[in-house]
């Protein structure tokens, strides 16, 4: 079904009021829509394309919507759990794991659940994957921690699968209810590099202290059709080498994690994957940051308003982070001008 009249376009998401979500307009369809509000629905299809509902905003009035777009028609879809939008180029995927005392295993099925409708579908490709779990750093009656056991399922499926170090940019961060919920965006084929951050151990290396499975991502994906790429950039945090850094003190840790982003998006280390230029916190843009703290929210949107264009779309969302010691995580995308 791909379309010979349209050039080949890189994926477009905007943020917007809930109520907004569903716009279409003849020239724009909708490949996806993740709300963020104070309730969670499971993934289900909504005039022909998915839609997943994320309890992650503290009331009703605060909560807005991530809209991904397609120049093309969308075909929806359901395959068992998981439901699909599809536009011929991209495929945007959202499945929901309910709270349960086995999380390894409903991970592996799953994880493994996408990649058979992924392959199937004919768009093998990853270049970005979300998953917001509630209750992630709480014991499950194994006594480790939900997001550890998720990182133990995920990795048996990649291993499988031969892709343990081939995951591109994600996000695990924590929601206020409802088990884990996934959505990723897939292609048929364009050019990716997932890129590593100098100052960081590779998450696939982290030692066994941060749990029996180490986690699968890209510090950031460089993805491009044919036309100007996207760097998707990971949920990011104040880590260096496989450390937290900083710890109690949210200001440090915010500036930390700000500093990873400017190294990974930066000339100095796109150049070593042959991506120049590079780019600084101003052309980020979808920029989601993460505070564990109710109380520490205005400190973290003062420090991002130093670095972050005015005119970029941001969102504060009160979650809890893969690791207790963390307190600020922050992911957006860098959309680049030019053939690359
Ligand atoms: O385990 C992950 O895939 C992950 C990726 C990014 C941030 C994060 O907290 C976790
Ligand atoms: C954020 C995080 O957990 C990591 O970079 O490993």
């Amino acid at each position: 079904m791909k379309s010979t009249l349209l050039p080949a376009y890189a994926p477009v998401s905007t943020f917007r009021s809930p109520g907004d979500a569903h716009r279409t307009t003849p020239e724009q369809h909708t490949l996806g829509v993740v709300t963020f509000t104070d309730g969670w629905a499971r993934p289900r299809l909504r005039d022909g394309h998915p839609e997943v509902g994320l309890h992650l905003a503290g009331s009703s009035g605060d909560g807005f919507a991530e809209v991904w777009i397609s120049p093309r028609p969308v075909t929806g879809g359901e395959f068992g759990d998981i439901t699909y939008g599809h536009d011929g180029e991209y495929v945007f995927c959202a499945t929901h794991i309910p709270e349960t005392a086995d999380y390894p295993t409903a991970t592996e099925t799953a994880y493994s659940a996408l990649l058979e409708l992924l392959t199937s579908l004919g768009y093998p490709q990853i270049f970005r994957i979300w998953h917001y779990m509630s209750d992630i750093n709480a014991d499950s009656p194994r006594g480790m921690e939900v997001y550890r056991e998720f990182c133990v399922g995920r990795a048996k499926v990649l291993e499988r699968h031969g892709m343990s170090h081939d995951m591109p940019a994600a996000t695990v961060i924590g929601a206020h209810g409802g088990g884990i919920f996934l959505y990723l965006l897939a292609c048929r084929g364009g050019t990716q590099v997932n890129i590593e951050n100098p100052r960081q151990v590779p998450a696939y290396h982290y030692p066994s202290k941060y749990g029996p499975k180490s986690p699968n991502f890209a510090r950031a994906t460089y993805f491009a059709p044919d036309g100007p790429g996207r760097i998707f950039v990971s949920g990011t945090a104040a880590i260096l080498g496989h450390q937290t850094m900083h710890h109690g003190d949210v200001e440090r840790q915010c500036r930390l994690a700000l500093g990873n982003i400017a190294q990974v998006i930066g000339t100095g280390t796109l150049s070593a994957y042959d991506l120049e230029p590079g780019h600084g916190l101003a052309d980020l843009d979808q920029i989601k940051v993460y505070v564990r703290r109710t109380e520490d929210m205005d400190r973290v949107r003062r420090i991002c308003r130093e670095y972050f264009a005015p005119t970029a779309d941001i969102v504060f969302l009160n979650a809890d982070i893969c690791r207790s010691d963390l307190l600020v995580e922050i992911e957006g995308i860098v959309a680049r001008t030019g053939s690359s």
